[in-house]
Order: C-alpha cells, then structure tokens, then sequence
C-alpha cells in the first residue's frame, strides 16, 4: 500500500459522518513530500459539515506548506469517490492542473485524474486581472 494511501485509509477511520454514513478519507503530498490527511466532519447542522480534502488542506496550511504535488481520496462506496465541485476548486488554489488525483474505494479501487480533468477552465488569478 502507498503511504498516500495507508494515511487515507487510516484516517478515514476517524471521519464524522452520523447523518450520510458515507466516510471519506484524503490524504495530501506536497512538494516537500510531507504528507497530510484529513475526514470529513459533519454537523447536525447539515450545510456546516466539511470534506475530508477540506481538512487535509487546513492540516497542510496550518503545517506551514501550500504546494500540493499529489492527492489521494478513499471511501467505502463501490465506485471510486470523487471530490465535490468545492473541493475541485479548493485543491486548485494550492495545486496547478497537472496534479494528480487518486480517487479509491476501501476495495483498492483506484482511478486517477489530474486536478485539470477535473476542473477545466478552473477561475484563478489570471480572471481577476484588468
Ligand atoms: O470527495 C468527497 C465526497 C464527499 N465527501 C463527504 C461529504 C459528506 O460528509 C459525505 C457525503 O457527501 O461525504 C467528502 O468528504 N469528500
Ligand atoms: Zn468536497
């Protein structure tokens, strides 16, 4: 198992998930090639709970590191997960379109994806000028 994987995994088990059940775990290399992971967190208050790539971004920025070289998503379904729409734009701010993304199941499905895939014509810093 990669250790991408393994931490996804592993933290996967902790996710806060009573309301949809659904456990997802995501696990974030960076260019130093530290690792980060992180769960979703749901609330009684539904719009509040957070995705499991949200909270491997905080763990990465509040570490002091920004430049994401690499992502791993895994949950229990069938199919692969992939991340939300928020996500997507989410991991954008700290990965260029090159960036891969494994989507998995517990299984040991894999699919992969680069973050362009997956958010073409993302809205960056270059929409903002003039
Ligand atoms: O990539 C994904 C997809 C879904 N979820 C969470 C949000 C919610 O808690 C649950 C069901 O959508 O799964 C994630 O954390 N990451
Ligand atoms: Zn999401």
């Amino acid at each position: 198992m990669s250790d991408l994987r393994e931490a996804a995994v592993k933290v996967r088990e902790n996710a806060h998930a009573p309301y949809s059940e659904f456990k997802v775990g995501a696990a974030i290399r960076t260019a130093s090639g530290a690792v980060f992971s992180g769960c979703n967190v749901e609330n009684i208050a539904y719009p509040q709970g957070t995705c499991a790539e949200a909270g491997a971004i905080a763990a990465m920025v509040a570490a002091g590191e920004r430049e994401i070289a690499e992502v791993y998503v895994v949950a229990g379904s069938d199919l692969p997960v992939t991340p939300c729409g928020g996500c997507r734009q989410k991991l954008a701010e700290f990965g260029g379109g090159d960036v891969t993304v494994v989507m998995a199941t517990v299984g040991g499905e894999e699919q992969q994806m680069t973050l362009g895939d997956l958010l073409p014509g993302a809205f960056g810093a270059a929409h903002m000028k003039g």
